[in-house]
């Protein structure tokens, strides 16, 4: 029988194998930052052993860092980037520290670099991992034990999840985007759905996507509660890593692309799962509630709790719009916000910025909001368009680069009872800082919000 995509991926990478344990994996590319890792360089020091791969380990600051140039004021947050630097440093591991060119949300930088490569398996002490699967790799977030495993061994020891196929059928509707085809597979299949498996989206929807955009799909994998997501490389895939500085070249490259060629799932392959969605049929999507899974069509209303038959989910919406302070049955294009952020590491990057600028060219923003690239190198790239010329110009902030608004562990905050649109993944309670409430959304949705103050589509402008 043939095998899927991330069979073939985890069978190339395991190192031993034994009955009732764990496979052993080899790591290719194991990605740190400063907020998962002190423990693990802690615990080395302690054992007294060193960096197995220092060129396979990259680190960059991204999560406590200010998007306003000037130290970091915070006193954990400094200490934490302070530690990072300390034991780069000791341990002999590139890091791209506040201001360096390289900088950047950790799950942008990988591919930026073309570190982020077909066939691969990636860690990094964070969830959001799941993003590099976009790529044909098996890329996962891991613990702070495991994070000082892969530093010592170079390995991980790890049992295969189940496959699950997410194939979306037809097009994408003009106006809209991979952020929204995701927002609606996790409303659809709920935030537990992809739990045990790594999930492959598939389909024409998906082939269409650009490298951005299978990096937002895959992005939120996690946010499904799946242990990884994966897209098959292809032209597309190719074409991103072609000449960037760590993707091979001349005969390397050739080698290289006939292999990741065979980086598909056989057509006779089975998987543990499959789910259909109809990408012709989707709508820009947005969240009302308090989970990833909590989504609706902006056409839409906020659902009365009744709607929801199992009891637990009913709860859970009833909780969720006290927290949001919202009434059942108002339409969502209603909801007024005081916030708009467009960055993070599901639509961080220069496309995103475009699909931003384009809406706000020659516009005015009636609300707040912050523009934060998310990478030194999606900075630089969006200033040689003078995409950051037309966000001054609309009287948005135009920040440098981090998580920025995505958590609230720096200054860029909501302050309790304020409410935002954001292009990030996450709308727990407090996650952009305590008593705020958030409206997960497409950098297209973000922008046309910022010009009418309520959540809005390009199409409503
Ligand atoms: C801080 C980090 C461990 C966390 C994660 O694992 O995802 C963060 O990046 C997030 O998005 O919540
Ligand atoms: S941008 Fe947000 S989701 Fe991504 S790594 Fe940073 S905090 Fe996590």
């Amino acid at each position: 029988m043939g095998r899927t995509l991330a069979e073939k991926v985890w069978e190339q990478h395991v190192v031993r194998r034994a009955d009732g344990e764990p496979d052993l994996l080899y790591i290719d590319l194991h990605l740190i930052h400063e907020v998962t890792s002190p423990q693990a360089f802690d615990g080395l020091r302690m054992a007294g052993r060193t960096v197995r791969r220092p060129d396979l380990t990259i680190a960059t600051e991204d999560h406590n860092v200010p998007t306003v140039l000037g130290p970091i004021s915070d006193p954990v947050s400094r200490t934490q980037v302070e530690t990072l630097r300390k034991n780069a440093a000791e341990f002999g591991i590139r890091l791209h520290p506040m201001g360096d060119a390289g900088q950047g949300v950790v799950h942008i930088i990988g591919p930026q670099f073309g570190l982020t490569q077909p066939g691969m398996t990636i860690v990094c002490g964070d969830s959001h991992t799941s993003t590099h699967g976009a790529f044909g790799a098996i890329a996962f977030g891991i613990g702070t034990s495991e994070v000082e495993h892969v530093l010592a061994t170079q390995t991980l020891p790890a049992y295969r999840p189940k496959t699950m196929a997410i194939e979306v059928k037809g097009e994408l509707p003009v106006g809209v985007t991979a952020k929204d085809l995701i927002l609606a597979i996790i409303a659809k299949i709920g935030t537990g759905g992809g739990q045990g498996y790594i999930v492959e989206y598939r389909g024409e929807a998906v082939r269409k996507l650009s490298m951005e955009g299978r990096m937002t799909v895959c992005n939120m994998s996690i946010e499904a509660g799946a242990r990884a997501g994966m897209i098959a490389p292809d032209e597309t895939t190719f074409e991103y890593l072609r000449g960037r500085p760590h993707a091979p070249t001349g005969e390397a490259w050739d080698r290289a692309v006939e292999y990741w060629k065979t980086l598909r799932t056989d057509d006779d392959a089975e998987f543990d799962k499959v789910v259909e969605i109809d990408a012709s049929a989707l709508t820009p999507f947005v969240t009302w509630g308090t989970n990833p899974g909590q989504g609706a069509p902006l056409g839409s209303a906020v659902p009365s709790p009744e709607q929801f038959a199992d009891p637990v989910e009913r709860a859970a919406a009833e909780r969720a719009l006290e927290y949001m302070g919202l009434a059942a049955g108002t339409p969502l294009r209603d909801i007024q916000v005081d916030t708009v952020f467009v960055g993070s590491c599901t639509n961080g990057r220069i496309e995103d910025l475009r699909a931003a600028a384009e809406i706000l060219r020659g516009r005015k923003v009636v609300t707040r909001t912050l523009i934060v690239p998310g990478s030194m190198g999606v900075k630089k790239a969006a200033e040689e368009e003078g995409l950051h010329e037309v966000f001054k110009a609309a009287g948005a902030e135009w920040r440098e680069a981090g998580c920025s608004m995505c958590l609230g562990m720096n200054p860029d905050t909501l302050k309790p009872g304020e409410r935002s649109a954001s292009t990030s993944n996450r709308n727990f309670e407090g996650r952009q800082g305590k008593g705020g409430r958030t409206h997960l959304v497409s950098p297209q949705v973000a922008a046309a919000t910022a010009v009418t103050g309520r959540l809005t589509a390009p199409a409503d402008l």
